[in-house]
């Protein structure tokens, strides 16, 4: 168990508040915005925050973060050492929300397990999701997890409801639910298997829930927030970061849109 994403969680609940936890892929457009943009959803109010490694064959996500990684590949590119090195120099900027690394497996091999989780916990990174090792491999990583103080944080999805037992026994942190089948990106209805999905879940451990996949609105996000513990947003505010940071090359608005979009969501539980 990792205490900073226990302490998050614990505060948020005796303050009947859902966490809000934001994805961006990191290095899109460039290392430094994605720090800068960091620092922004803190003040803005995320409770944690996903970084996202790019990568070349991201099974899991539609079009706009499929973008968004091929941006951050382009040119000089950018590795799970770069994702991490944004994560340290992030909190030497005052950067004190919970981190989890988002990586697919492959660029954890690529440097070596214990080199990876190393690195980790060196760049103070609180946790990792990785969505495409199954709860059978997780044997894989849970001994580096353990040894480096990292949360293992696993998908359930509704297509895995029959699993769901064996998947969150080896959680720590949360649990990170799918509210949709298919990829990322925002959708027009929240799944009417979201609901079932988290009561299991809530069956088989204490663990707080956090949903994510598709949520882009205020009132999904609300509706999401009554039934969980965490709402992840990825592709609504990577669509943010392309219109201007990308196609506007407008850094400012670009910052001043991520707090008002923020803003916005924080403000349907009011
Ligand atoms: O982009 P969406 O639809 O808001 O979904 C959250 C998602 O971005 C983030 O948590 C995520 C990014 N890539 C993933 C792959 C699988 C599960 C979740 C993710």
């Amino acid at each position: 168990m990792n205490a900073a994403i226990q302490h998050m969680f614990d505060t948020l609940a005796r303050e009947r508040k859902p966490a809000f936890v934001p994805f961006i892929t990191v290095g899109d457009p460039d290392p430094e915005t994605s720090l800068d943009i960091c620092l922004t959803l803190q003040s803005a109010g995320a409770s944690l925050i996903e970084l996202g490694v790019p990568f070349s064959d991201p099974l899991a996500d539609g079009p706009v973060i499929q973008r968004s990684s091929t941006r951050a590949l382009s040119g000089r590119g950018t590795t799970v050492a770069d994702v991490l090195h944004v994560a340290k120099q992030a909190r030497q900027q005052g950067l004190t929300v919970p981190l989890v690394l988002f990586t697919y497996f492959n660029p954890l091999l690529q440097i070596g397990l214990d080199q990876a989780f190393a690195l980790m916990a060196e760049s103070g990174m609180n946790g990792v999701i990785i969505p495409d090792l199954p709860y059978e491999e997780s044997h894989r990583v849970l001994p580096f997890c353990r040894q480096y103080a990292q949360d293992y944080i696993p998908l359930v999805s509704i297509t895995s409801r029959d699993r769901v037992a064996s998947i969150v026994s080896v959680a720590s942190g949360f649990v990170y639910c799918v509210s949709s089948i298919g990829v990322t990106g925002v959708r027009g209805e929240l799944h009417d298997g979201l609901e079932p999905l988290i009561r299991t879940v809530r069956n088989c451990t204490d663990l707080p829930i956090v949903t994510g996949f598709g949520i882009g609105t205020g009132s999904h996000y609300r509706k999401a927030a009554d039934l969980c513990d965490g709402v992840a947003i990825g592709s609504a505010l990577v669509g943010l970061i392309e219109e201007h940071f990308v196609r506007r090359q407008a850094a400012q608005s670009g910052h001043e849109a991520i707090r008002q979009f923020v803003s916005e969501l924080q403000g349907t539980l009011r």
